[in-house]
């Protein structure tokens, strides 16, 4: 490699093939045949101009679908054009404004690519009226450019040309910055209540669902479609909810940045080309128009952010907030209403399955593990945060996984680190502005940083992403008051117990000073997301559990030896060897003792775990502000409980009682 002279940094001149060092001499006086100067150096291209070499460069995509039935074109198939037509009208329908009989003109392409766009894709669109109408507004006369389902090199492009606050990281993944939101707002979250949802939905205290009339909803919806449509552009992704083909759902995501639809691609079940052409109408539509603010003269508006779900008109509005995660998890609320509703259950859990196809569910609330320890190099991963429990077994809702990145570092968590390349959407992180190198501790932006990548980017994904019915539910809680078992093994009723509580404690703020652990209690380890009464899905996993036999587990992913402030985090790695043992079903057999107050079964020897950490009453320096800990942190769990207490769970009486026995003892 010496020859080519710059590997080291060090400049030298190219070596001549003769082996000489110097620069090739220039020559006035070539070839006899003709006085024009020629570099032959090789075959020349096809082009006459610039413009011409470029056009070369770009050859068309393939058309999708080759024509079914062979070489003849079968009876009822419709031209490509057609089918382009088709999809135009769909979309323009979508951005269809309630409130005006005409609106913009809905084009396909890049508006900056004016010349490639051709004339017969354009679509008016003209409700109620058939007869061709003169215009009556000025948006009606202008142009919507529709960038649909586009590449992740297409956006890129996009992205990196048009929105400020995107570059391409040192590995390859898009970094972008979501704005002045750097996580969900879940108080702007509003969901009309209409006469049906009225009777169907949990509402009230503790219910993530605060309602609003269908009217402000319609309001919402016309800025938001108002706000889209003014724009040059919008990106537009139709794509699928659900690895069950028969729970299938279909999406369109209409969005004003790249960012939102590279998001999405990642996100969602990316369909094939064949797919696409029969997409048809979507069954769910979101407007994004996450730059534009709500208007707070507008009823039921408490900020500039609001997020409107319409189960009914089967559509969901953003204003005020680029948060991504709003839709992703705005569409797992949809999912908690619809597939409930077909004996489906879902489930804010990741999951994955061992090469026997024994296959876990881990719950836990944000930053418990759920994408650290479903992602498991001895395991198929089957999805990280979003899955359905149906009669034939498990599904992941999702098609790409969205992990946390601050501290992430490639010993630790090296599937997740090396996802992180091209296509990968990287939120809110800090980088070197020359080497382009992410530094993930800093948390100068948030110390929510996250990683969007599809899930095929790890290596052992099992797709598509099913499998049978679990054998272990494992239920994570990270504890920051450091008294809660690393591991117990849980009967039925403590599973529900500890299901309905859905507990963690995170340690509140980044501000200095004295930082108490703050307990979170949040039913089904997910309330921002349920559109029903806790106790129903709690009903459906407890029968589903039972039938299949499967074994729950309560595992602490947080304190040790003290809380926050004296004891330390539980290593990644004991808790990696906990969970192996929970896979291996070498736990089962183990010996187990009771704990006080809880009455949690823990057990006295893992392999590569030290014994003395399985019981944190060891663990303590100070036994007495242990127990202390203890009985207030059981008290807590008992307050939070007392609202469950007047509703049925199931059709089995017994179980309530049951399950409130499961609880701690005080
Ligand atoms: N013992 C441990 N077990 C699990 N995670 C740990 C442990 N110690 C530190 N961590 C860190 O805690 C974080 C767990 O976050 P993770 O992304 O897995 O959360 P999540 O449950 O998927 O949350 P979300 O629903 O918000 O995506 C990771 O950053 C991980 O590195
Ligand atoms: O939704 C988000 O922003 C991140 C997430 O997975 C969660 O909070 O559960
Ligand atoms: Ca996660
Ligand atoms: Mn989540």
């Amino acid at each position: 490699m010496a020859s080519q002279g710059t590997e080291n940094g060090e400049f030298s001149f190219p070596r001549t093939p003769k082996g000489r060092n110097g620069l090739p001499k220039i020559q006035t006086h070539g070839k006899k045949e003709d006085q024009i100067c020629h570099d032959d150096s090789g075959p020349s291209v096809k082009a006459q101009t610039i413009d011409e070499l470029h056009s070369l460069q770009k050859k068309r995509s393939v058309p999708t679908t080759p024509i079914k039935g062979g070489t003849q074109p079968a009876f009822n198939a419709v031209s490509e054009e057609e089918r382009q037509k088709q999809q135009l009208q769909s979309i323009s329908a979508s951005l269809a404004s309630l409130t005006r009989e005409t609106g913009p003109k809905v084009v396909r392409g890049d508006p900056d690519r004016k010349a490639e766009t051709p004339r017969a894709h354009v679509t008016h669109q003209r409700h109620h009226v058939h007869a061709p109408t003169l215009s009556t507004s000025d948006s009606s006369l202008k142009f919507t450019h529709i960038l649909y389902n586009l590449s992740p090199a297409e956006l890129y492009e996009q992205a990196i040309k048009y929105e400020k606050g995107s570059f391409i990281t040192s590995s390859g993944a898009l970094a972008t910055l979501s704005g002045a939101k750097t996580g969900r707002s879940p108080r702007d979250k509003r969901v009309v209540r209409d006469d049906t949802t009225e009777d169907e939905l949990w509402w009230g205290k503790g219910s993530p669902n605060i309602e609003m009339d269908e009217h402000t909803f319609l309001v919402n919806r016309e800025r938001a479609v108002d706000y889209l449509c003014s724009l040059d552009k919008v990106y537009v992704n139709d794509q699928f909810l659900n690895w069950d083909p028969v729970h299938r759902i279909k999406v369109r995501i209409v969005s004003a940045r790249a960012y939102h639809s590279l998001f999405m691609h990642n996100m969602c079940i990316r369909p094939t080309p064949e797919e696409l052409e029969e997409f048809g109408t979507p069954d769910f539509t979101i407007y994004n128009a996450g730059m534009f603010p709500c208007n707070r003269y507008t009823h039921y508006m408490t900020s500039s952010t609001s997020i409107d779900l319409n189960l009914g008109r089967r559509e969901m509005v953003i204003l005020g907030t680029q948060y991504a995660g709003e839709m992703k998890k705005g569409l797992f609320g949809v999912m908690h209403y619809l597939m409930p509703k077909r004996q489906i259950l879902s489930l804010h859990s990741g999951c994955n399955m061992g090469k026997d196809g024994d296959v876990a569910l881990f719950f836990g609330l944000s930053g418990t593990g759920k994408t650290t320890l479903s992602t498991d190099h001895n395991r198929y991963l089957i999805g990280d945060d979003e899955h359905c429990w149906s009669e034939n077994g498990v599904s992941n809702i999702e098609g790409g996984c969205y992990a946390k990145c601050i501290d992430l570092s490639r010993e630790k968590e090296p599937d997740i680190f090396n996802a992180i390349k091209f296509g990968t959407v990287m939120e809110n992180v800090v980088f070197d502005e020359h080497t382009r190198e992410v530094d993930y501790s800093d948390k100068s932006v948030t110390e929510n940083t996250r990683a969007a990548y599809p899930i095929e980017y790890i290596p052992n994904a099992k797709i598509p992403c099913v499998g049978p019915h679990p054998k272990n539910v494992i239920l994570l809680a990270c504890d920051a008051f450091g008294v809660l078992p690393p591991v117990s093994k849980l009967n039925l009723a403590q599973t529900m117990y500890h299901f309905i509580s859905g507990y963690t404690a995170l340690v509140a703020g980044t501000e200095d000073g004295i930082k108490e652990p703050q307990a979170t209690f949040s039913a089904c380890f997910g309330a921002a997301f349920i559109m029903l009464h806790p106790t129903k899905y709690a009903a459906m996993l407890a029968e589903k559990m039972k039938k299949h036999g499967a074994t729950g587990w309560l595992v602490n992913t947080g304190w040790s030896g003290g809380s926050y402030g004296s004891g330390k985090r539980i290593k990644l790695a004991y808790t990696r060897k906990i969970i192996d043992a929970i896979h291996s079903g070498s736990l089962l057999e183990a010996e187990y003792t009771k704990t006080e107050i809880f009455g949690l079964e823990i057990p006295t020897a893992i392999e590569g775990v030290p014994s003395e950490i399985l019981d944190p009453a060891n663990t303590w320096p100070d036994k007495k502000a242990h127990l202390q800990t203890l009985t207030k942190l059981g008290g807590l769990f008992k307050k939070n409980f007392e609202v469950f207490l007047n509703y049925k769970i199931g059709s089995d009486n017994n179980l309530a009682d049951e399950i409130l026995a499961a609880g701690p003892n005080i």
